[in-house]
């Protein structure tokens, strides 16, 4: 077993040109954890994500991946950006689009299609992506980020789009997959978070990073400046706070 850590941010600052978006981050997620990256408009959780897979360079600091300088080709990595509607009258099909994400681009039917049955889409295998909807494409985006058999898999706003009962799905399956990876999400959706994840890092150009965390108010009004009623769907309903105004 790899005794490092799944992540480890050290120092990490980042500007686009002058203007400073992350300062001085610096936290460490464990192998097999499940990590919400939560926080504001513009705080830079997206720019934090980038960053830790290797499609941004701090512009201070140092971030591994269990042990390896980003960016490494030795661990595998899954990625689902952020705006996946982008592109979607280019005559792809599920299949093709799941194999863009296979290894050094080797075609390997067995793995797209096990991608495939991972997140319950093997019938779509030759549709259109362009003919699916909003929660069968980020199925079909994570199936691709899948088929490289990532050892950290990340998600960028993986629900937006997804009404309540497609949420709850991608959750379950994110559970599932989370038995035999490290995930990575970013989110606004407090509140289907909450019952899910391990750990929670909020963003607003500094992270604080909780262990084993619920999302608490205080954790939120930290980082919104504002209190606001959180409740956490599932059996039993918790209510982790109430609005001042
Ligand atoms: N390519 C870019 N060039 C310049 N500035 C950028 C670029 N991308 C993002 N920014 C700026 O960096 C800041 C952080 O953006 P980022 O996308 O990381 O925030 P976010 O927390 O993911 O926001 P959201 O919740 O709105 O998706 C914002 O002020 C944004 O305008």
């Amino acid at each position: 077993m790899n005794p490092f850590p799944a992540i480890e941010v050290r120092g990490v600052s980042f500007f686009y040109d002058k203007t400073p978006v992350l300062s001085d981050v610096s936290f460490s997620v464990s192998a097999g954890d499940f990590l919400a990256i939560i926080g504001p408009n513009g705080g830079g959780k997206s720019t934090l994500m980038k960053l830790i897979v290797g499609l941004l360079k701090p512009s201070a600091g140092d971030i591994r991946l269990f042990g390896e300088k980003v960016p490494t080709k030795k661990i595998s990595v899954g990625y689902v950006p952020q705006n996946t509607n982008r592109n979607l009258e280019f005559p792809i099909t599920v299949a093709e689009t799941v194999a863009t994400g296979l290894p050094q681009y080797k075609p390997n039917p067995e793995k797209v299609a096990q991608a495939l049955e991972t997140v319950k889409m093997e019938s779509f295998a030759n549709r259109r992506l362009g003919e699916l909807s909003g929660g069968e494409r980020q199925r079909v985006l994570i199936a691709r980020a899948l088929a490289a058999d990532p050892q950290i898999l990340f998600l960028d706003e993986p629900s937006s789009n997804i009404d309540a009962r497609g949420q709850e799905d991608l959750y379950g399956l994110l559970a599932k997959l989370n038995e035999k990876m490290t995930i990575v999400i970013v989110s606004h959706d407090l509140m289907v978070l909450s019952n899910h994840v391990k750990s929670v890092a909020c963003v607003n150009r500094e992270v604080h990073f909780h262990s084993g965390a619920q999302i608490t108010p205080e954790m939120v009004q930290g980082m919104y400046g504002c209190e606001v009623d959180l409740i956490a769907h599932g059996i039993p309903h918790r209510v982790l706070g109430r609005h001042t105004h």
